[in-house]
Parts: structure tokens; C-alpha cells; sequence
């Protein structure tokens, strides 16, 4: 089944520029009022006005929204809905790699889209009175895989992942779609900054094999579109990588039925 994008709002956390910014793009031409949202206040007023540019003023706002920030998530919604009248798509993108600062990339990788789902919920769960609806979250290949110099990284988007699976179970009586995008290296201003010395099992012989296949940021946005309109497989993970077709991650089940 398909889900129809036209029409509907979407909210993009992390969008001034990078993945997130193509994912807006890519909503847009297919139809949705897209909510801009960043931390990085003046790139994110310029992506916002290239879109208006490009699609008409009135199906783009920016909306400054720092993700660790409790406040700043609620006006988010909250004028969101004031601008468009519901917020029917969310795509939690906003993600640092900074292991020095691995509190604060906690913060946003995890805590921060973790009470964006819990607001996605309030407002769109039809136990709220709302009329449900779709996340998609930006986990990583690094949430399926173990890394050597980027364990808290890894750690982060494992916790991605197994929050994204584990809102499948109540999606019954939410009516909310939760799916994860699980992209390998993407070229982008946080592969680019990646500190990739002293590393035992990445030699910087394989670094460079790996670089000269990074995806590209409309690679991410066409999976997270394809998870949008896939109305089948909520709670799963979708694996986008160079190596392989892209397809739904199937994890074994541990339970003996
Ligand atoms: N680039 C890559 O190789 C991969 C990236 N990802 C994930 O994709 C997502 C987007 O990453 P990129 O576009 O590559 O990074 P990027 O660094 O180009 O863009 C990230 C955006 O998030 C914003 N941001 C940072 N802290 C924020 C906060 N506290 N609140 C709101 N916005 C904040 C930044 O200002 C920036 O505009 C991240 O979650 C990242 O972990 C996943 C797999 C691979
Ligand atoms: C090959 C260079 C890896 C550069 C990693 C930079 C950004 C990664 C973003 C991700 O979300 C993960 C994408 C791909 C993972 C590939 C290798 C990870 C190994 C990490 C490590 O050992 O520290």
C-alpha cells in the first residue's frame, strides 16, 4: 500500500543543509508543506528561501529548533501546526559524530529524537484524537555494525534502531508508521569531518577503498521517500549502502515463537 505524500506536512529536524535538506527538497516536489527546522539559524533561512524560491512561499517555514532543547521541540509542533493545521510526517535527521563531546551527541542523536517521537506521538497517535501518521529516523549502518574509533557513535544509533523497532508494537492502536534509515558513508559536511586516524582494523588503505564509495545525500533522501509511501513494513530498518540492493534489514528473532 501506498501512502500518499501530496498534501501532508512534514517536519525534518537537522534540515538546514546535508541529508536533511535533500529529504526537504524531495517532499516537496512531491507535494508535502515542509517545516525546515536547524539550530544553524542563518543557513537555515537561506535553504528555506531557495525553497520558496522553488516551490512558492506559503509550502515552506523555517522553524529554529535546537533537539536537546525541551522547549524548542514543543514550539516546533506546536507552530508547525499553527502554520499548516497537523503535522502528519516527521524525519528525525538532526545527528552529530563528535566522540569528544559524546554527552552532547547522546543529547541529539538520542534523547533529542527520542522526544521528538514522543511529541510525533501526542500529537498524531489517534489515542490523541489525532488522525496518525508517519517517522522515519535517521539511524546508520553504524547502528548494525560495531566501529573502533566511533564507539559512542555506534552506540547512539544502535539506540536508534532498537527504539524505531520497538515502536511497532503499539502502532496498532496509534495508528503512527515508525520506520529507520540505515545509510552507509554519505558525503556530507559529518563524513567529511570525521576524524579517521590511528585506527588498528581501518587501515587508512581501506578508508579510502570505503571513501570512494560514499553515497550520495539524494541516495538517503529516495530511501527515506520509498519508507514514506511503504505503508507494509512498519518498524523495520532499511539498509542503504553501495555494496548491495537496498532493502529491509532482517533481524533474527530471539523469541522461541
Ligand atoms: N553522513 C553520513 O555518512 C551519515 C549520516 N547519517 C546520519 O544522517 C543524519 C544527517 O547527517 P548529515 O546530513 O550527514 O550531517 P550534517 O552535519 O551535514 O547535517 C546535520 C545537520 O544537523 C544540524 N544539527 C546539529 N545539531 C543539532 C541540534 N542539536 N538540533 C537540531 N539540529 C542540529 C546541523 O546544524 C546540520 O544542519 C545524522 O543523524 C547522521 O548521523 C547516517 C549515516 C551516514
Ligand atoms: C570509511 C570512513 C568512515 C567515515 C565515517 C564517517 C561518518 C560515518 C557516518 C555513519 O553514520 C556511518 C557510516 C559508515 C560506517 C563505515 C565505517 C565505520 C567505521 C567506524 C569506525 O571504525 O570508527
Amino acid at each position: 500500500m501506498t501512502y500518499d505524500i501530496k498534501g501532508k506536512t512534514a517536519i525534518v529536524t537537522g534540515s538546514a543543509r546535508g541529508i536533511g535538506k535533500c529529504i526537504c527538497s524531495d517532499l516537496l516536489k512531491k507535494g508535502a508543506n515542509v517545516v525546515v527546522s536547524d539550530t544553524a539559524e542563518d543557513v537555515g533561512n537561506e535553504t528555506t528561501a531557495e525553497f520558496q524560491k522553488e516551490f512558492g512561499e506559503s509550502r515552506v517555514v523555517f522553524i529554529r529548533c535546537n533537539v536537546t532543547k525541551e522547549e524548542d521541540l514543543q514550539n516546533l509542533y506546536s507552530k508547525a501546526i499553527a502554520t499548516f493545521g497537523y503535522v502528519d510526517i516527521v524525519v528525525n535527521n538532526a545527528g552529530i559524530l563528535n566522540e569528544e563531546n559524546w554527552k552532547l551527541m547522546m543529547e541529539i542523536n538520542v534523547t533529542g529524537l527520542i522526544r521528538s517521537c514522543q511529541l510525533a506521538l501526542d500529537n498524531m497517535s489517534t489515542k490523541n484524537k489525532g488522525k496518525g501518521g508517519v517517522v522515519v529516523n535517521l539511524a546508520s549502518v553504524a547502528g548494525l555494525m560495531a566501529g573502533e574509533g566511533s564507539k559512542v557513535y555506534h552506540a547512539s544509533k544502535h539506540a536508534v534502531y532498537g527504539y524505531t523497532r520497538s515502536q511497532y508494537l503499539t502502532q496498532g492502536t496509534d495508528n503512527v508508521r515508525f520506520n529507520c534509515v540505515c545509510p552507509f558513508l554519505v558525503d556530507t559536511a559529518l563524513a567529511q569531518d570525521w576524524d579517521n586516524s590511528n585506527r588498528t582494523f581501518l587501515t587508512s588503505d581501506l578508508i579510502e577503498k570505503l571513501k570512494a564509495h560514499m553515497l550520495k545525500t539524494e541516495d538517503i533522501a529516495e530511501a527515506v521517500i520509498f519508507l514514506i509511501e511503504d505503508e507494509s513494513n512498519a518498524g523495520k530498518a532499511y539498509l542503504v549502502t553501495p555494496f548491495q540492493k537496498w532493502d529491509y534489514y532482517e533481524q533474527p528473532s530471539v523469541l522461541p515463537f
